[in-house]
């Protein structure tokens, strides 16, 4: 078997990968393809093409997109959208062209309408409007699952999608504007703990409601997913209707999530909010169920997964994190 992972330097790639290659390691009979953007860059369709052609992999797991969180989403608004348009359609569209039998390919939380009705079910697809924050990147993904079906219903493909709520873990981007919640209090409020500062502010109100998942459970459920038969993943999906939600199916507010990082890092002082930034959607839980009647739960409890993510991040030399 020979897997192309799109976008193995990344979070969710790099954990996808070591997965993987623990299962080379013990023996599975695997060829794990692997490039980096400046090898191959997933907007150009003529090397994408050209790739595919030469390599000619049995499977496809697109973890490859650009990524970033609120303040970024909302300053790159066309780099978003053209990036991750270009990306899938290349991908998808040559992986089929070069006979690739299954793909999986990763969306996200944000493709539901910002007031969608909590849980968000599968469904909430295209029944309102987006988070005008990142809506140019929820567009892009919601074509993601779009290609993916269309593929599947015209040419007979296996091609698969999950969307993953806000993930976090080892390998993340630690950039103090352009990253996630999770990885940006990390690296704010350790610094803050070192130099004994005062207060640690936290963008927004604090209010909104955020679903966290550890990279390695998504991992995890990435490859449960890829690995589903066909007939038992085309039993609790619909044609139009295809994309599988992964989370913990829990949530916290952000100043939980704040008052649990402070307590992780050891910062002592004081929490303050800076209302000038932007909250983005008031909640974004997602509805499990689909993925638990395929049978599979995530494992990783929050403060275990940060208390774990901190230690990986104390570990690495502060130079060579990645923060872009
Ligand atoms: N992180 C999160 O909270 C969430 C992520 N997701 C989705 O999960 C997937 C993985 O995200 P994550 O691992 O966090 O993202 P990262 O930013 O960590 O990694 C993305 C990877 O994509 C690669 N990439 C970006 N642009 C190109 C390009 N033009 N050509 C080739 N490769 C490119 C980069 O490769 P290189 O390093 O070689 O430059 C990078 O390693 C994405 O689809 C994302 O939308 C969904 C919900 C939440
Ligand atoms: C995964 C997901 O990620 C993005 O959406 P988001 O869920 O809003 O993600 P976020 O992690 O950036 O923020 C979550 C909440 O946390 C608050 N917040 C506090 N302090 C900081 C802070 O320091 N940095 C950041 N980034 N947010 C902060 C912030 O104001 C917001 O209320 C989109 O890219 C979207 O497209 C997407 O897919």
């Amino acid at each position: 078997m020979k897997i192309y992972i799109a976008g193995h330097r990344g979070m969710v790639g790099g954990a996808i990968l070591r997965q993987l290659q623990a299962r080379k390691d013990a023996g599975a009979d695997l060829t794990l393809i692997t490039r980096t953007s400046a090898e191959l860059d997933l907007t150009d369709q003529a090397a994408v093409r050209d790739f595919f052609q030469a390599e000619r992999p049995d499977q496809v797991i697109l973890a490859a997109a650009k990524v970033g969180g609120i303040v970024a989403n909302n300053s790159y608004p066309a780099q978003f959208i053209y990036e991750n348009l270009m990306i899938e359609c290349n991908v998808i569209h040559q992986a089929y062209a070069a006979g690739v039998t299954r793909l999986l390919q990763l969306g996200s939380s944000c493709i539901y309408p910002k007031l969608a009705e909590q849980p968000m079910r599968e469904d909430a697809l295209l029944t309102g409007v987006l988070e005008p924050t990142n809506e140019p990147y929820a567009i892009a993904k919601i074509a993601g699952i779009k290609l993916c079906e269309s593929y599947n219903r015209q040419y007979g493909t296996d091609y698969r999608s999950v969307m993953p709520t806000n993930l976090y873990g080892p390998g993340d981007n630690f950039h103090p504007e352009n990253s996630h919640v999770l990885p940006a209090l990390l690296r704010r409020f350790h610094t803050a703990a070192r130099e004994g500062a005062a207060e640690v502010v936290v963008w927004g109100s604090g209010k909104p409601m955020r679903e966290f998942l550890h990279v390695d459970d998504m991992a995890a459920a990435s490859l449960f997913v890829m690995e589903l038969d066909k007939a038992v993943y085309d039993r609790e999906t619909e044609p139009m209707l295809s994309h599988i939600n992964v989370g913990s199916g829990t949530d916290v507010t952000i100043r939980e999530l704040a008052e649990t990082v402070a307590e992780v890092t050891g910062f002592r002082g004081r929490i303050a909010f800076d209302a000038s930034k932007p909250d983005g959607t008031p909640r974004k839980l997602m509805d499990v169920s689909r993925l638990a009647r395929l049978g599979w739960r995530a494992a990783i409890e929050l403060q275990q997964g940060i208390q774990g993510t901190y230690d990986w991040f104390l570990a690495q030399d502060a130079d060579r994190l990645r923060a872009k």
